[in-house]
């Protein structure tokens, strides 16, 4: 698994707001927007693009366009529909599928309450938004549920990573045999014993759109 820290002074800008208590949904929901596109273009560093010519006004002129099959953006409702937007304004002609889990605040288990994603992902990249890498468990899930309909290359993009999850997925997806990116904007401290990423921001989905009953 490759993990990639997003260094840059504008994320750490924005995601010093977005940690921010203080900080109103409608200012987070704008905030995660900001942040994922730029999180984006770092994510789709490896999306697959095959030659084209074009006539410029003077010549022709090599380029590329994007690959088929079309990649396929899975956001991990809710907190992950979030990121929805900002990850599809880079990538507008990706297909979107949607994963439904939530984590036991208990066990910390994760569980799968809905999906809408294609039976057959044969060849498909997938980039799949979860702002919170927490245990991993829901990251880990949701990799192998793609993995097990085929798909051949999964980017992950999140906001925040704890160490102890990154740790966890880097065992448990050694045997996908797929390759796995994880692209975040920054690996915090450490797990507290709920489970929260610390410092972190809390619970994300609360923050995005009020807090679940
Ligand atoms: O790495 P993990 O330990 O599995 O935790 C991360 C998950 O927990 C949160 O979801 P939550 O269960 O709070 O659902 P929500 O998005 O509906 O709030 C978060 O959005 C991730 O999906
Ligand atoms: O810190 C955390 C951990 C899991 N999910 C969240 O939303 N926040
Ligand atoms: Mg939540």
């Amino acid at each position: 698994m490759r993990i990639h820290v997003a260094d840059h002074p504008l994320i750490a800008h924005k995601l010093t707001v977005l940690r921010d208590a203080g900080t109103d949904s409608p200012t987070f929901r704008l905030l995660t927007d900001e942040l994922v596109t730029l999180l984006a273009y770092e994510a789709t560093r490896d999306v697959r693009t095959e030659p084209v010519t074009v006539p410029t006004p003077v010549a022709e002129a090599a380029g590329v366009k994007l690959a088929a099959p079309k990649p396929l953006v899975v956001p991990i409702l809710r907190a992950g529909l979030g990121m929805l937007e900002g990850m599809v304004r880079l990538l507008p002609t990706a297909e979107v599928g949607f994963l439904g889990m939530v984590r036991d605040e208990h066990t910390l288990k994760a569980s799968t309450y809905a999906q809408r994603i294609p039976e057959d992902l044969s060849g498909r990249q997938c980039y799949v938004l979860d702002p919170m890498l927490a245990t991993g468990g829901t990251l880990a899930d949701s990799v192998r549920f793609l993995v097990e309909r085929g798909a051949d290359h999964i980017t992950a993009v999140c906001l925040l990573a704890a160490p102890e999850g990154l740790r966890f997925l880097e065992r448990e997806l050694d045997s996908v045999g797929i390759p796995v990116t994880v692209v975040t904007a920054a690996v915090d401290d450490h797990l507290n014993e709920h489970g929260f990423i610390v410092p972190g921001l809390g619970d994300a989905g609360d923050r995005l759109y009020g807090i679940a009953g």
